[in-house]
């Protein structure tokens, strides 16, 4: 699993919050070209081990993290839903994932930050339509209050098990649906 975005989203922060369930406030150290976490999670008795890739995402850095998306499996994009600038940036990601990118990869796009609700620069709708446009599933998620952050990452890892190990006569395991149900469920998204 990928995490893309331009610097400054909260990559590294969802990927801590994931790992460790921590997050550091008021701390910025942009990451240098790529690092990895693993972490083993249940699927439906299965265990499935994510190997989570924190890419740089400064300019700078491209042409290191470019080297790396044919062999992800599933890419997270995330925007800060403070900054314009990084959701009018995903258009330009989107172009990268389909040059360089498995024409399969499992896509998913998340609206971080959404904790910080006074600096909201982008609308949830916006987020959800620029999603509905390219098919992919679509979450506001908070790396500092983990919302959303552990189910982005079920979502993944149930998508990717069930490509792996699902026998072709079972109903296939639909993302979209998922995410859905499981932000229903009260308690689900609420801010911590
Ligand atoms: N309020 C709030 N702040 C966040 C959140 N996620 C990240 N931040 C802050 O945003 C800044 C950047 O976070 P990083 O995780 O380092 O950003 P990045 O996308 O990994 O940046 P690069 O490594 O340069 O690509 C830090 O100051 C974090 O504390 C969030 O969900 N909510």
């Amino acid at each position: 699993v990928m995490l893309l975005g331009d610097s400054g989203v909260g990559k590294t922060c969802f990927l801590l919050q994931f790992k460790d369930g921590a997050f550091l406030s008021g701390m910025f150290i942009a990451t240098v070209g790529i690092d990895f976490r693993n972490k083993v999670v249940a699927v439906d008795g299965v265990k499935v081990k994510l190997q989570i890739w924190d890419t740089a995402g400064q300019e700078r850095f491209r042409s290191v993290t470019h080297a790396y998306y044919r062999d992800a499996q599933a890419l997270l994009l995330l925007y800060d839903i403070t900054s314009k600038m990084s959701f009018d940036n995903i258009r330009a990601w989107l172009t990268e994932i389909h040059e360089y990118a498995q024409k399969d990869v499992v896509i998913m796009l998340l609206g971080n930050k959404a904790d910080v609700s006074s600096e909201r620069a982008v609308r949830t709708e916006d987020g959800a339509s620029l999603a509905r446009e390219y098919g992919v599933p679509f979450m506001e998620t908070s790396a500092k209050t983990g919302m959303n952050v552990e189910l982005a990452f079920l979502a993944i890892a149930k998508e990717l098990k069930q490509r792996a190990v699902q026998p072709q006569d079972e109903p296939r395991f639909q993302i979209h649906d998922y995410i859905e149900s499981q932000q229903k469920k009260p308690n689900c998204c609420a801010l911590a």
